[in-house]
């Protein structure tokens, strides 16, 4: 079995409660509230820039040109991707440039950013690209499975149809290309780390979604 096989195996209940999610059951049947949605977006776009920062970070660890050449590409796609939310999703759902910028992060948001980013500049490469893996993979296996079960009229149709596209999976099978490759290189205690972020990370996808239905926010006076 793959190294990143064994990444997957090792989580798959967090995936199965990840996939029953009141927010991805709802994204599913078109039923998610215009303000739940609204929250993610926001939350999302600011998520989009912080994993920009660490996918570039870690394309400076890379120990070859070609893993330089993936993570800046993917850094330039996630924050493209960002500006469309702002051109597209964000005008259709009311939210102004100004009214973004005056939203912070939530805990939950603040917390995985801040566990990327310190993890990108802190951990070796191998560690960083493995706290990287769950944001490609498990969106590109919530989108699939989303996809396939979408109520006809979905007005979130256009969000799911970007996680659920070809060139998306693409990309996650190029990230456990490099993990596979990295494990292989790498001592026990390495791969033990790597199974550590990603285990981190996943749970702090799941935690971001759960958020977004709650529409988490910081208590009373620490907002
Ligand atoms: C919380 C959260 N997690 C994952 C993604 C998906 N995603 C964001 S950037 C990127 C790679 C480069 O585009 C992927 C797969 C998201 N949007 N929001």
């Amino acid at each position: 079995m793959s190294f990143s096989q064994s990444l997957w195996n090792a989580n798959q209940a967090l995936f199965q409660s990840t996939l029953e999610l009141p927010f991805n059951q709802e994204l599913a049947s078109g039923t998610l509230s215009r303000e739940r949605f609204r929250h993610y977006m926001i939350q999302d776009a600011h998520y989009l820039v912080a994993y920009g920062r660490a996918l570039a970070v870690t394309a400076a660890k890379s120990d070859n040109a070609e893993g330089v050449v993936q993570f800046a590409n993917a850094a330039n796609e996630a924050v493209v991707v960002e500006r469309a939310l702002h051109g597209g999703f964000m005008r259709d759902f009311g939210v102004t440039p100004e009214q973004f910028a005056a939203t912070p992060l939530t805990p939950a948001c603040h917390h995985y950013t801040s566990y990327l980013l310190a993890t990108a500049w802190s951990a070796t490469y191998p560690v960083a690209v493995a706290a990287l893996l769950p944001c490609f993979w498990i969106y590109a296996e919530v989108g699939r499975d989303i996809h396939a079960r979408s109520a006809k009229d979905n007005p979130y149709q256009a969000w799911v149809d970007t996680y659920a596209s070809e060139e998306f999976h693409a990309a996650v099978r190029g990230v456990c290309a490099t993990v596979d490759r990295l494990a292989e290189e790498a001592t026990e205690a390495t791969r033990a780390a790597m199974h550590a972020a990603y285990k981190d990370a996943a749970r702090l996808e799941w935690m971001f979604w759960d958020s977004a239905y709650r529409l988490g926010d910081w208590q009373g006076s620490l907002r």
